[in-house]
């Protein structure tokens, strides 16, 4: 079985630490790799690597550190297969969406080489005679990315990508959940001859490896993506060195259907937006409020529609819906929430257990349920798993009222063919991102950032790059 090392300094080194943390097939149980449970030490000699290689990095032309992201976009896409096969494994995700993200990956690095030539500053006119102000966009130093195990290579992406184009050298903490994809990666970028410490893995717990590496002083900016819990105690570790923080944490997704909606359209697409990795994902419609007026009529057809979601193992069901969810403690959970919502009175339309044809691994059916009230736990709390919660509205003002009571605000949806009403609620709704008449997932050039607890700063696109940039203003004043 694989053990994975530590990547620091461009070399794949032991640990210190004796304890190993064993990554699990979440469909079948069986331990397929080891990581090692990581020390301080690890996350300090990372720290120091990067910190070492981050001026000559600095120092190359934009263009040329761009290259370096165009190489890893090819390094993914020859062991696309090898790269999603590794994925599924370890997270059971259907094959086909981690193909998917695994193409969507190297994607995203040539995308983001792609802000090389227009990183850009600006000249702003003084109020004195003879001098120029210039706002020179400069790189942070050391960026550290905290990753989740959700989309693990895909996010891994997104910090590495802005980073090093930005001029930043990076470290990457994985999920102890999902290393491998990750890890692999490293191994196979050895051939691109990137200068060494200018990208470091560091695999360990949180608490340990990733509280290091947001209190070092080292540590310019630290980029999460994970729980509301995680964020919260790494804004604590920052607030010592006053360390910049960039958050995209948890969701509670409200989709709001109107009377006026294209109701297959609508059904498909929060269909869609719940079971993409068995409900795991930020972006994930977390409750649908539907109008009084075609209530019975959706959810008819949104028990059939979750009725027909097909679950299967991660890696040989090829068409299949969704798959097993990543733990056990995730499981667990979900469990939890969806009797304690049937003791607060909800009703149970579809799944609502454990499958029985799965003999081992972590699965839940697809569950709708309704007569959900908007204080039940179901409804105010994040599930992260395969449960629809379904609510009746009677104006859309009411609607939004409810979908903005909530401690989250990143993804949201509305599902009209009323001009006015789209207008109204995209212009209402508290929320980072609303998709209007689709489902529920973000683009590699827009802005994904969450409001409330999701989050603080955001990724992708210019203005995601961007938060990896300090800006320096220079008054020059001439004769
Ligand atoms: N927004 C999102 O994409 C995600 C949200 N979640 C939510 O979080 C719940 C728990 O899942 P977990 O894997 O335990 O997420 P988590 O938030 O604990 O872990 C995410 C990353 O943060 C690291 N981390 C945790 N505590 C840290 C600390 N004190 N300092 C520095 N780094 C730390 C972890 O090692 C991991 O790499 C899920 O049920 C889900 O509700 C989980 C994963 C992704
Ligand atoms: O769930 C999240 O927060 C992210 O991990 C997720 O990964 C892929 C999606 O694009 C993101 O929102």
């Amino acid at each position: 079985m694989k053990h994975y090392k530590q990547y620091i300094n461009g070399q794949f080194v032991d640990s210190k630490a004796t304890g190993v943390i064993e990554i699990l097939n979440p469909c079948t149980e069986e331990i397929i790799s080891t990581i090692s449970t990581g020390t301080i030490e690890d996350a300090n000699h990372a720290l120091e690597a990067a910190q070492a290689a981050q001026p000559a990095w600095e120092a190359l032309p934009a263009i040329q550190r761009a290259a370096f992201l165009h190489k890893m976009a090819d390094v993914i896409r020859e062991n696309r297969v090898f790269l999603a096969e590794t994925l599924s494994k370890e997270q059971a995700k259907v094959i086909g969406l981690a193909q998917v993200e695994i193409d969507v990956t190297a994607d995203y690095f040539d995308y983001n080489a792609g802000w090389a030539r227009r990183i850009e500053g600006e000249i702003i006119q003084s109020d004195r005679a003879k001098e120029h102000i210039y706002l020179h966009k400069v790189p942070i130093g050391v960026a550290v990315g905290i990753c989740p195990w959700n989309f693990p290579f895909f996010v891994m992406a997104r910090k590495v990508a802005a980073s090093l184009v930005t001029g930043n050298t990076c470290v990457i903490k994985p999920s102890s959940e999902a290393p491998n994809t990750i890890m692999e990666f490293a191994e196979l970028i050895q051939k691109i001859e990137l200068p060494a410490g200018v990208l470091n893995f560091v695999c360990g717990a949180g608490r340990t490896v990733g509280n290091a590496l947001s209190k070092s002083p080292i540590t310019g900016i630290i980029s999460l993506t994970g729980s509301v819990s995680a964020g919260q105690q790494i804004i604590a570790a920052a607030a010592e060195n006053i360390t910049k923080v960039s958050l995209e944490l948890g969701g509670k997704a409200p989709a709001i259907v109107c009377a006026d909606a294209n109701l297959e359209l609508a059904v498909n697409a929060v269909v869609a937006s719940k079971v993409i990795f068995s409900g795991q994902v930020c972006n994930c419609a977390e409750r649908v409020y539907v109008e009084d007026s075609i209530y019975d009529e959706f959810v008819e057809k949104l028990t059939k529609k979750m009725s027909e979601v097909t679950v299967e193992d991660a890696l040989t069901g090829v068409n299949a819906d969704m798959s097993s969810l990543v733990s056990k403690s995730q499981v667990d959970k979900i469990s939890e929430m969806v009797e304690f919502a049937k003791k607060e009175g909800a009703e149970v339309l579809v799944g609502g257990k454990r499958p029985e044809e799965f003999s081992k691994g972590y699965f839940y059916e697809p569950t709708l349920l309704t007569n959900c009230t908007q204080d039940m736990q179901v409804i105010q709390e994040e599930v992260f798993g395969p449960v629809l919660p379904v609510l009746k509205f009677n104006t859309l003002d009411e609607a939004i009222a409810l979908a903005n009571d909530c401690q989250y605000g990143l993804t949201s949806s509305i599902f009209s063919e009323n001009y006015n009403n789209i207008m109204h609620a995209t212009n209402s709704l508290q929320f980072g991102e609303t998709y209007v008449n689709r489902e529920h997932f973000e683009a590699i050039q827009g802005f994904h950032a969450g409001w409330k607890k999701s989050g603080i700063g955001g990724a992708d696109g210019k203005h995601g790059m961007e938060e990896y940039l300090h800006t320096r203003v220079v008054y020059a004043k001439y004769y």
